[in-house]
């Protein structure tokens, strides 16, 4: 048997459970219920620390997290750093959202229960946290060291369009010197992988199929009518996804070359000019694990503790343990 939680540990425990009930009958389509300030302590109650000023890019990692897995992490770190390093953004001018869709697209609801994986959400935004302060060596002069405030939400609604209009409307990351001011100003990065990417550009997921091909006709498609404005606001920064369910990384590569540099995004639905609002990151190196929530759960089962560690970061494993989450 597990040793019971650290009071800390009980306190977020409780707090989950309490926000995720609020937010399910509150009828709020998208809500962000708390913060892990950069500052190392993370001890007490979560709360909700909105920014002071407006961020200027709004980075948004949308999973099941069930569980988060190291290569969650690795979409959400390198898109951090790169925006930190090559595009000279301070920290203070971008949050973190991992957003947990009660409603997935596709999924049905399985183990773990929504707190449970909040609980692990905010284990992993510290180790999100950790793992660039350890990037940046730890230089106290260095302004990337100072860190990066990363929120939790919830959301209901499925689609990315949907929650990009949600977020562009929520008086969150508004800022409190501009609270009037909408959000068209800051610019939403969603981090997906390969495999999400082709469902966005699905369209099934717009309305009836018969509606799809309008595109000789002057109307637009509901597949435009849905990410025109989605693309108005929002990148898309997709993590190639080799595995053998999706196809090697030269077939994944070659999908996206004709997406963005052929007709492709016409052929899908789609209008040229989204091409520069998506943007290709590397993720698997060949030789190295295949990472997946599946077989983080399957390790979990089996009490593989080895791969477990493979499949997730310290953390997040603390609290699979502690909950003795996956055994059945
Ligand atoms: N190993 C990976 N490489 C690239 N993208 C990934 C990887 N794992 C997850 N993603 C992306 O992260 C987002 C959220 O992932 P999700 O929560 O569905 O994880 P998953 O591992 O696919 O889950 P499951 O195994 O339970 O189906 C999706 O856009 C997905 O494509
Ligand atoms: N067209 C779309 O916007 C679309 C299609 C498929 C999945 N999704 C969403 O992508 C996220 C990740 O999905 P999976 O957990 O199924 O990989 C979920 O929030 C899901 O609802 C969106």
């Amino acid at each position: 048997m597990s040793p019971p939680l650290s009071p800390s540990a009980r306190l977020a425990a409780s707090f989950f459970s309490r926000a995720l009930s609020a937010f399910q009958s509150s009828g709020s389509k998208l809500q962000v219920i708390c913060t892990a300030p950069p500052s190392l302590s993370h001890e007490g109650e979560p709360e909700a620390l909105p920014p002071r000023v407006r961020p200027q890019i709004l980075v948004v990692l949308d999973s099941s997290f069930n569980p988060p897995t190291r290569a969650h992490l690795h979409m959400a770190t390198s898109a951090i750093r790169e925006l930190l390093q090559k595009q000279g953004q301070c920290p203070d001018a971008i949050r973190l959202l991992l957003l947990l869709s009660v409603n997935n697209a596709d999924k049905g609801v399985k183990p773990a229960a929504f707190d449970k994986r909040l609980a692990m959400m905010w284990a992993f935004a510290q180790d999100v946290q950790h793992d660039l302060r350890m990037s940046f060596g730890n230089r106290q002069a260095a302004p990337e060291a100072q860190g990066l405030s990363v929120d939790l939400g919830l959301a209901t609604v499925p689609y990315f369009h949907e929650k990009s209009a949600a977020l562009a409307e929520a008086g969150f990351y508004k800022g409190q010197r501009d609270p009037d001011d909408d959000l068209a100003e800051t610019e939403q990065v969603f981090l997906v992988g390969y495999d999400t990417l082709v469902r966005i550009f699905n369209p099934k997921y717009y309305g009836p199929l018969e509606m799809a091909s309008q595109v000789a006709t002057a109307e637009p498609t509901p597949l435009q009518k849905a990410l025109d404005p989605f693309f108005g606001r929002a990148k898309l920064r997709v993590t190639m996804r080799a595995d053998d369910k999706w196809g090697g990384a030269n077939e994944q590569v070659a999908y996206l070359e004709n997406l963005l540099h052929a007709e492709g995004l016409n052929k899908v639905g789609g209008i040229r000019a989204w091409e520069s609002r998506i943007e290709m990151a590397d993720g698997h190196k060949a030789g190295t694990e295949v990472i997946s929530s599946t077989y983080a759960r399957a390790a979990a089962k089996k009490r593989d503790l080895g791969r477990l560690d493979l499949m997730v970061t310290p953390r997040v494993r603390w609290w699979i343990e502690q909950e003795n989450l996956y055994l059945e």
